[in-house]
């Protein structure tokens, strides 16, 4: 028996990856959790993905609950509360007000579902997953983020259309920050097995614009059309099912790391790392100068942001 619990449900990313999450094979039940003052709107949401579940054929329970104490049972929870960014805003302005929104969340997650593994997507999301590793008190293997796994595979698109093969023929992976900082690993990306240097189209491959379109991908969508939803929500779903099918895949997601990659670290970022029913373990591996220092100055970005946000979330709780 699987449960898989969507914080946040009630949003477009959450009624979405809800959705998706309900698909899952081995997904028994899908709680919608959501704050009192959105019981109709939860039981709604239930009740159309209940239909949906009718007409694809399958047996996934839906179930809905305001109270954290329901978390309890839950294998993974998936936490997609918080504010959106507005165009012009960064990610990163988010972090205080996403901060006081995780802090709770995390905390009755770590009281009443000490087991489960949380999956976080809030933004910004390398620092919502300090944030959930702080106040929920679970262990490191038990809480990550999205992540550069949605960035990697807006990259991986664009790589396979510019060669022409099918997706399927192309690794890559974007490491560090969810946003400006984020660092594209070409010595990491191969099509058909060979790394992309050896090809001999490498050298005009435009590979500025390509990750500066990644970059840009979510504040473009943001822009014409309100919210990213169906990329993120299917990128959740990819990772649920990994969880609970316990499947070993090697995934670019946030997660603690201490000294994986040539030493840097203690802070929550996107890395290469191990997914299974134990959780998320990230993958020590050596990357070349260039990169190497791009991703020190990823994680000294995120570790002083988080450390700012820790801080100022013991001023806001000592103050009462
Ligand atoms: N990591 C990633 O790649 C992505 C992250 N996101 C992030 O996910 C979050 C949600 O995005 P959307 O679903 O588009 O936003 P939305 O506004 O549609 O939904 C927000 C959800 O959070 C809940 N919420 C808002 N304030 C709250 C509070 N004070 N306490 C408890 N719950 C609260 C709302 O009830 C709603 O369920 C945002 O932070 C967004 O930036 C969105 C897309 C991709
Ligand atoms: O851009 C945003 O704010 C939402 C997000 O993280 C993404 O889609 O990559």
């Amino acid at each position: 028996m699987s449960k898989v619990t969507i914080i946040g449900a009630t949003g477009r990313l959450g009624s979405f990856a809800s959705h998706a999450i309900s698909g899952i094979p081995h997904v028994d039940e899908v709680m919608l959790a959501g704050r009192p003052g959105r019981e109709n709107s939860l039981m709604a949401l239930s009740h159309d993905l209940t239909d949906s579940c009718a007409a694809r054929g399958t047996g996934t329970k839906i179930t809905w609950s305001t109270s954290p104490a329901d978390y309890a049972g839950s294998d993974v929870i998936v936490v997609t509360s918080g504010v959106p960014r507005k165009e012009g805003q960064d990610r990163t302005d988010l972090a205080l007000e996403n901060a006081r929104i995780i802090a709770p969340i995390a905390e009755q997650i770590g009281k009443y579902a000490p087991d489960a593994i949380i999956l976080m997507i809030t933004n910004p999301v390398d620092v919502m997953t300090a944030v959930a590793l702080r106040y929920s008190g679970m262990e490191p293997r038990q809480v990550f983020g999205l992540g550069t796994h949605l960035d990697s595979m807006r990259l991986k698109v664009l790589i396979a259309r510019y060669f022409q093969v099918h997706v399927s023929e192309v690794h890559t992976r974007i490491i560090g920050e969810h946003g400006e900082s984020m660092v594209p690993l070409w010595s990491a990306t191969t099509i058909g097995g060979i790394r992309i240097s050896n090809l001999p189209a490498f050298s005009d491959l435009p590979m500025d614009e390509m990750v500066d379109r990644v970059k840009n991908s979510g504040s473009f969508i943001i822009k014409n059309s309100g919210a990213t939803v169906y990329g993120p929500g299917d990128a959740i779903a990819t990772l649920v099912q990994t969880i609970i099918g316990n499947e070993n895949r090697i995934l670019t997601v946030s997660s603690y790391v201490r000294s994986e990659v040539h030493d840097i670290g203690d802070t929550c970022i996107g890395v290469p790392a191990r997914i299974n029913r134990e959780g998320v373990v990230p993958v020590s591996i050596r990357i070349e100068d260039a990169e190497l220092a791009a991703f020190g100055a990823s994680v000294e970005k995120i570790r002083a942001l988080t450390r700012n946000i820790f801080e100022k979330m013991d001023e806001l709780r000592s103050s009462g």
